[in-house]
């Protein structure tokens, strides 16, 4: 099998370190498909990504073909298959994400011009760095020539914390949890919505409401715990571990690749995706919804039910994607 050219920026930094080694173990495109990797770094991360590189070495990964350190995007994005656009700074307790525009917006552009120049013609890309989608939105628009089905941001690691809050109230397995959404952007105004989730194949409120004690337990329960809890656990994770999430980011990304590029036969997954209208949501934005992947690439999940109450929390989610769009525009971020 030829071997797929994986490129992680900011290879050197926590959520890299995370990610390479499960990469090379075969995790993220299964256990028969070998994998070369491209370390693109800035000049100071330079070094922990060598050292990353030698242990890479030491795992004596059958499926790893070679690993390359560069801090030269030409170099770096060189017959990229799968370009994970992690390098930029992280947020600090007390920041919201969109707060890290003016630090990270402009690192993706230039990232997106020369995956364009440089890239594999099948080149997948998922932008980790945050604000995640917005991010996306600067890499995409700086790559007119490629189609808008390649550029995705992550919102996986929103999706699975719905699940795994779910499972909790629930006590089962998250493996039981289906067709949970996320929608809108990857920040405070995210929804995550269970309205047509299933456990075991009982619709979530229903099974939410025998735990709970009645269908008016259950709505409060995911009005008032469970939506805020599910968007703001990056927070959450910031004030109780000092630092942002890190092995369940890289987990995340690894989940997004593996259905994206295989497919999943268990029912949806959400993540960040160039909209054409669906839901209402404006044409060219990089929004979260729900998606099905057949292993040929996302596609979005439509003609579900959105009632009123879920309509304002996507409108609203949706007003701060479209006011990040105009702020990076109105900088001179974008591009075509
Ligand atoms: N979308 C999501 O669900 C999540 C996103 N994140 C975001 O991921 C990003 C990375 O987080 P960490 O790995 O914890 O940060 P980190 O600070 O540990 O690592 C970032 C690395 O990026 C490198 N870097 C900076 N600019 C670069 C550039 N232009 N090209 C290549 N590399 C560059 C730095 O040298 C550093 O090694 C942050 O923006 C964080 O907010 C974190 C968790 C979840
Ligand atoms: O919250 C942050 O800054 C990091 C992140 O994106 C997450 O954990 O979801």
């Amino acid at each position: 099998m030829t071997a797929t050219t994986v490129t992680i920026t900011g290879a050197g930094g926590q959520i890299g370190y995370a990610l390479l080694f499960r990469i090379a173990a075969g995790d993220m495109l299964g256990p028969d498909h070998p994998v070369r990797l491209r370390l693109l770094e800035i000049p100071q991360g330079l070094k922990p990504a060598e050292g990353a590189a030698l242990e890479l070495q030491d795992g004596a990964f059958p499926l790893l073909r070679d690993v390359e350190v560069t801090d030269d995007a030409a170099v770096g994005f060189d017959g990229c298959n799968i370009a994970l656009l992690v390098g930029s700074r992280p947020r600090g307790p007390g920041m919201e994400r969109a707060d890290l525009l003016a630090a990270n917006a402009g690192i993706f552009g230039p990232q997106g011009a020369a995956i364009q120049k440089h890239a594999a013609a099948d080149v997948r890309v998922v932008a980790v760095g945050n604000p995640a989608n917005t991010n996306a939105l600067i890499a995409r628009t700086s790559a007119p020539d490629l189609p808008d089905d390649r550029f995705t941001a992550l919102t996986r690691l929103d999706h699975n914390r719905a699940v795994g809050q779910l499972a909790a109230i629930l006590d089962v397995s998250p493996g039981a949890i289906r067709d949970v959404a996320i929608w809108g952007n990857h920040s405070a105004t995210q929804f995550p919505d269970v309205a047509h989730a299933t456990v075991d194949g009982t619709p979530a409120l229903d099974a939410l409401a025998a735990r709970l004690g009645g269908a008016e337990q259950a709505a409060a329960w995911v009005d008032d715990e469970f939506v805020p809890r599910v968007a703001r656990r990056g927070a959450e994770i910031i004030e109780v571990r000092g630092s942002s999430s890190v092995a369940s980011a890289a987990n995340a990304t690894i989940d997004h690749v593996r259905d994206w590029m295989l497919g999943r036969s268990d029912g949806w997954t959400s993540a960040a995706v160039v909209s054409h209208g669906e839901y209402g949501v404006p044409s060219g934005l990089i929004s979260s919804f729900p998606v099905a992947s057949d292993g040929s690439g996302y596609r979005i999940v439509e003609g579900l039910d959105v009632d009123a109450r879920a309509r304002a929390r996507i409108d609203a989610s949706v007003a701060e994607l479209v006011a990040e769009r105009d702020a990076v525009a109105a900088a001179g971020l974008l591009g075509s």
